[in-house]
């Protein structure tokens, strides 16, 4: 099938090359040049497990290509996927001047049948937004063609993408017409394996289905949160209660670690555009919605607050190491990062800062820029040298299995603040260190 993609981020690349590699012909566009060369040359504009040998392997074959050509980019596929951002506006709204864009582009040189599917989160209300777009536009030129909108929300995972594209638990289909609905049927038929993945359903509940499973996942994670918080003051182990709960088949043991907040590009995002249109469209006051939001923002403070109780809020001698500046590990995506608050607070009390991460350490020095007090290290250990304690913000591999004599010999005071409760308290103690980790009371 002859496919394009608009937008070539961690949603429009994966996407792009995932469907290449089944056997599809797909032109990928973006309106940023630099990424289009960068990608044209063989090189990867995001770091993501397995996606350089997959995007390598399709455009040898021919069946992946890259441009920057609007016109060329419409009158390629068949289908049209719509993968560009859909940031933040100042309420916390979704920005959709990307989208809509992509749309005009779409009515403006559409010479055919066309499925325009919206893989990007938007709200709901926006399908009917690209179909007005595409028709104003084919007013102005005077033609006809036919056009579908297909509402298709992605739910992959950053850092596990390749995996969650190609294996995905569902695929949502909203769809009014079944011309279009055969269509993705045909399309994701390689990927359903050995039964039924696709759900099909309208236009506005495909929307509001995505915003659903990241509100509801957002929520989890802030209800977890809250719990370590009160665990940590009753003298009870989060980590345990964790495991008491999760093992009841309804509440399921993914996606319940206690943490320093929840980062990345969607649920801080979504989560604020659910509200958003609750208020503006619907009337409603989320007020869950409202407790998570709140939750979090406290979340991601709480290493600091850690650090300021166990070191005293005079930190100008002071020197902390920082592990994991990523959102989440496998990934150098630093949006909304929890390593963000941390080290901005560290630095505004005087401290220093050594920071280490496996992949992510360019992505920082963008982010950070240059800073006197701030440095990186080539290895996890050489971040320790002389450092008050070491703080763990991202539950990096290798940082699972460290050997604690050597952390406690390199730090100036033997202190460890782990925000993802990676370790077995007795064991970090054992070796000297003083383990100062989320919810943990019990173990203190
Ligand atoms: N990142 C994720 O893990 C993830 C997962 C599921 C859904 N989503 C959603 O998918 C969408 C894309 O997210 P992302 O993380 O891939 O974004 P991104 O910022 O990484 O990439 C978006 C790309 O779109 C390009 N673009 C913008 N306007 C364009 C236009 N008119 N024509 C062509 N290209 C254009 C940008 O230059 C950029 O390269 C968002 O709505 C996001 O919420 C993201
Ligand atoms: O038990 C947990 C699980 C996750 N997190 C944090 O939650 C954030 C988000 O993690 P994750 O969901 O793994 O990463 P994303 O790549 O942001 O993926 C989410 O957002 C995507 C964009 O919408 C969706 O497609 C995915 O389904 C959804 O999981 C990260 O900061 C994690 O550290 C926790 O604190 N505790």
């Amino acid at each position: 099938m002859k496919i394009t993609v608009v937008g070539t981020g961690y949603v429009g690349l994966v996407s792009g090359a995932c469907l290449a590699d089944v056997g599809n012909d797909v032109l990928c566009i973006d309106v940023d040049a630099k990424k289009i060369r960068l990608l044209q040359e063989g090189g990867m504009p995001i770091y993501e497990p397995g996606l350089k040998e997959i995007v390598r392997r399709n455009v040898a074959a021919g069946r992946l290509r890259f441009t920057t050509d609007i016109q060329a980019s419409v009158e390629h596929g068949t289908i049209q996927f719509i993968a560009v951002g859909t940031p933040p506006d100042e309420d916390g709204s979704a920005d959709l001047q990307y989208v809509l864009e992509a749309a005009r582009n779409i009515g403006r040189y559409t010479s055919g049948y066309r499925v325009v599917v919206d893989k990007s989160t938007v709200p709901v209300g926006t399908g009917d937004k690209v179909r007005s777009v595409i028709a104003e536009e084919l007013v102005k030129r005077g033609e006809k063609h036919e056009f579908s909108i297909v509402s298709n929300p992605e739910f992959l995972k950053e850092g596990a993408a390749v995996g969650d594209f190609m294996r995905p638990d569902r695929i949502v289909v909203g769809a009014e017409d079944d011309r279009a609905i055969e269509l993705m049927r045909t399309l994701y038929a390689p990927f359903q394996r050995n039964h039924e993945r696709m759900i099909v359903m309208d236009v506005r509940s495909a929307e509001l289905t995505k915003y659903a499973a990241n509100a509801m996942l957002a929520t989890r994670i802030s209800f977890m949160n809250e719990l370590a918080n009160l665990a940590e003051r009753l003298g009870a182990d989060i980590e345990h209660v964790r495991q008491g709960i999760g093992a009841d088949p309804r509440i399921g043991y993914h996606f319940l670690y206690a943490g320093c907040g929840y980062g990345g590009s969607c649920f801080p995002k979504d989560v604020q555009a659910l509200r958003q249109t609750a208020r503006v469209d619907g009337g409603i006051e989320m007020k869950v919605l409202n407790a998570v939001v709140a939750a979090n923002d406290a979340q991601k403070r709480v290493l600091f607050a850690k650090t300021v109780a166990r070191f005293g809020h005079d930190l100008n001698t002071r020197r902390f190491a920082v592990w994991g500046l990523a959102f989440k590990p496998n990934t150098d995506d630093m949006r909304e990062a929890p390593s963000r608050y941390l080290i901005a607070d560290l630095l505004g009390a005087g401290a220093e800062v050594v920071a280490y991460d496996p992949v992510a350490m360019a992505e920082a020095r963008r982010v950070f820029g240059d800073h006197a007090a701030l440095r990186y290290a080539s290895t996890p250990l050489s971040a320790l040298e002389g450092a008050d304690a070491l703080i763990i913000v991202t539950e990096w591999k290798e940082f699972q299995s460290p050997d604690f004599s050597a952390i406690r010999d390199r730090l100036r005071t033997p202190v460890l603040i782990d925000g993802r409760n990676l370790y077995d308290p007795e064991v970090v103690r054992a070796s000297g260190l003083d383990y100062i980790a989320i919810g943990r009371g019990g173990s203190a």
